[in-house]
């Protein structure tokens, strides 16, 4: 058997973005369902609730000055203004979920992300982000989940392109055209990313402990 320690990894920081519409929530909530070792980050937002949503399961809703204190105490990683209101990743838990070698999922924006990277987290993070087949196809989503008015529709897919345009600030890209393909991409995503060699931190001790194994048996 080998020792644990070849075992042990750092979680990774895995950030989905993408317009609105694209598919982040229903891959995101899949994943979450399937692989136990993942959970997600729940942001706090000045948004209102929609139809449905729960209080500390989608968002912490909260007041702009619950807000404003969050940040005047430095309790969130990265915060940003979109459509109107205010959204940021609370620090506690992302940092104690990455502790106990869990990997973390984030639903945030482009400019989260480059808020993300230029902290001390970077070598944490793989960036995803996802893009619809067309934009007729990304219309139709928003049209078809029935969350929002009409208005909304029109204001988010007005700023579908100022987001689409930061695509090429991360690592992977997935076109969500079939469900289940892109799904299976991004399995495949995460799981090479958790062999990577900087995430492995007990590899040294494992191989350290091979090199003795060797050592021993030539001394036999
Ligand atoms: N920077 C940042 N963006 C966030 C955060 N939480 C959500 N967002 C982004 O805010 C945008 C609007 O989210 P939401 O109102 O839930 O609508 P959605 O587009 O249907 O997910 C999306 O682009 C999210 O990725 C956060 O904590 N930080
Ligand atoms: N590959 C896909 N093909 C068709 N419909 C999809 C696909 N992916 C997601 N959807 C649907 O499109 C709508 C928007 O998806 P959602 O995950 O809420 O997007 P986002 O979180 O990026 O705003 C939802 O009704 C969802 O069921």
């Amino acid at each position: 058997m080998p020792h644990k320690s070849v075992h042990s990894r750092r979680g990774l920081m895995l950030v989905m973005s993408s317009p609105s519409g694209a598919g982040k929530t229903t891959l995101t909530r899949r994943l979450l369902e399937d692989d136990k070792d993942v959970v997600m980050s729940v942001s706090a937002t000045t948004r209102p609730p929609r139809p449905g949503e729960v209080d500390g399961k989608d968002y912490y809703f909260v007041s702009p000055e619950r807000f404003n204190e969050m940040v005047e105490n430095d309790r969130l990683l990265e915060y940003a203004t979109v459509f109107g209101n205010k959204y940021g990743t609370p620090r506690e838990p992302v940092e104690q979920a990455l502790l106990w070698g869990r990997d973390v999922i984030f639903d945030i924006d482009w400019q989260g992300t480059q808020q993300l990277m230029s902290s001390s987290k970077a070598i944490d993070l793989v960036r995803i982000f996802i893009l619809p087949p067309s934009i007729a196809s990304l219309e139709s989503r928003l049209k078809k989940r029935g969350q929002d008015s009409e208005e909304t529709i029109a204001g988010r897919m007005a700023k579908a392109e100022s987001e689409i345009s930061h695509w090429a600030e991360y690592d992977y890209v997935l076109v969500n055209d079939d469900l289940e393909e892109t799904y299976a991409d991004l399995k495949a995503i995460v799981r090479a990313e958790r062999y990577r060699r900087e995430r492995r931190p007990g590899m040294s001790e494992f191989v350290r402990g091979l090199m003795d194994e060797r050592a021993n048996r030539e001394a036999e």
